[in-house]
């Protein structure tokens, strides 16, 4: 049995439909994020989870039990709001100690709690201060002890870090795994920030217009997109036009202006039928560079472009170069070499095996399918 199993949820505000049938489900001590651009329903879904807010429909249950209807205090779960919520005019052990004081916990085990809390977070002697009194990163800490004193199932964040500068944030990143893993409790943790996402999490839901596009994990993600929505949402990635010209159980025949390139079927999504045209999505990190002069470039098994390197960015053990192709357009690669100058001419590939290929559909991206035309007749975008 799953610690929360959400299914069917659904939240309609009059005619918007916030949230559109959500299924999914987070384990005992997983560290679970929900991701997604601004409006596609993330909070809302917490919010249920909550209780601050009703389904329209489906069910939520916690540890077994239907949560749905019941009010927020009598669900087994803490929320960090984005705001933290501290109370100005009580001490950092006050806050800390709010909700067992509601629970009529004793005030002497209230201080007790609170301190091991304090030290959890490390915030020891910080107790009699007020939040005004303390920096941003600390006031995070004490929000933090405040939703963890009661020992919930389950706590919810909700963008608790957006507000830290980057170095700060990075560190809280650190933090919450290292707190998570020593109260050994769930997070079910909300951003539009895929960095903080990707950083901290075992699963990744990614939403968009209140719909779930991909459950799983990091690498799942990242490697295996189910939509061209996450290949763009979920780290960089190169994007061409083609057309699917053959299909057939093994292996499509694709062409992206370079000629018939055989690509595995693996490769392509479920949808996608002959005669389509597609968004062939490869990884920088997946992308070749060759000195122009010694390679060849009517190779006819994979995708290949003359090009010119624009820029170069030097990125500890790899070089990030942005290369003008004469096929698609701007190519960024990533590669170990750092042998390219500027103004260089250059053989951009890649290998079949290593695209992912989606039906072209240019209301399901994130820039609403702004494409650059091209006289070539391929288009590309500047990623
Ligand atoms: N109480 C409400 N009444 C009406 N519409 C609402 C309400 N709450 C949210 N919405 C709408 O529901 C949609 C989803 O909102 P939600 O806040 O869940 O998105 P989000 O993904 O958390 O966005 P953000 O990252 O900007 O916080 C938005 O279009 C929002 O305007």
């Amino acid at each position: 049995m799953s610690l929360l199993h959400v299914s069917g949820l659904t939240k309609e505000f009059g005619d918007l439909v916030a949230v559109d049938d959500v299924d999914f489900d987070v384990e005992d001590g997983e560290f679970v994020s929900i991701l997604g651009p601004s409006g596609s329903g993330k909070s809302t879904v917490l919010r249920m989870v909550a209780g601050f807010e009703e389904p329209t429909a489906g069910t939520i249950a916690l540890e077994g039990e239907e949560i749905v209807g019941k009010p927020p205090f009598e669900r087994d779960v803490n929320m960090v709001f984005q705001d933290l919520a501290l109370f100005p005019h009580l001490t950092v052990a006050e806050n800390i100690g709010y909700g067992l004081k509601q629970q009529g916990v004793p005030k002497a085990e209230r201080r007790e709690r609170s301190e091991r809390m304090l030290e959890m977070v490390r915030l020891e002697g910080y107790g009699d201060r007020t939040p005004a009194e303390l920096s941003g990163g600390e006031q995070q800490r004490v929000a933090l002890a405040r939703a963890l004193v009661n020992e919930p199932a389950l706590v919810l964040f909700d963008e608790p870090l957006s507000s830290l500068d980057r170095k700060l944030r990075q560190h809280m990143q650190t933090e919450l795994q290292r707190i998570q893993t020593e109260t050994d409790t769930t997070f079910l943790y909300v951003t539009h920030d895929q960095e903080v996402a990707l950083a901290v999490s075992d699963r990744l839901i990614v939403l968009n217009d209140g719909g779930t596009q991909q459950i799983g994990t990091v690498e799942d993600l990242y490697e295996d997109p189910a939509s061209r929505f996450v290949a763009d949402f979920i780290g960089d990635v190169n994007t061409v036009t083609g057309r699917v010209t053959d299909l057939d159980d093994d292996r499509a025949l694709i062409d992206a202006g370079t000629g018939e390139i055989p690509v595995p079927r693996t490769a392509i999504a479920a949808d996608v039928a002959a005669g389509d045209d597609v968004d062939v999505c490869v990884r920088p990190y997946q992308v070749s560079l060759r000195d122009a002069a010694t390679t060849e470039t009517d190779a006819t098994d994979a995708f290949a472009s003359t090009g010119t390197v624009l820029s170069r960015s030097y990125q500890g053990s790899d070089s990030l170069y942005d290369v003008d192709t004469d096929a698609w357009g701007t190519v960024s690669a990533e590669v170990r070499e750092d042998a390219f100058r500027n103004g260089e001419d250059v053989t951009v590939t890649w290998a079949p095996e290593h695209v992912h290929v989606y039906r072209r559909d240019d209301e399901d991206r994130p820039d609403g399918g702004e494409t650059e035309d091209r006289p070539d007749g391929g288009e590309t975008e500047d990623e």
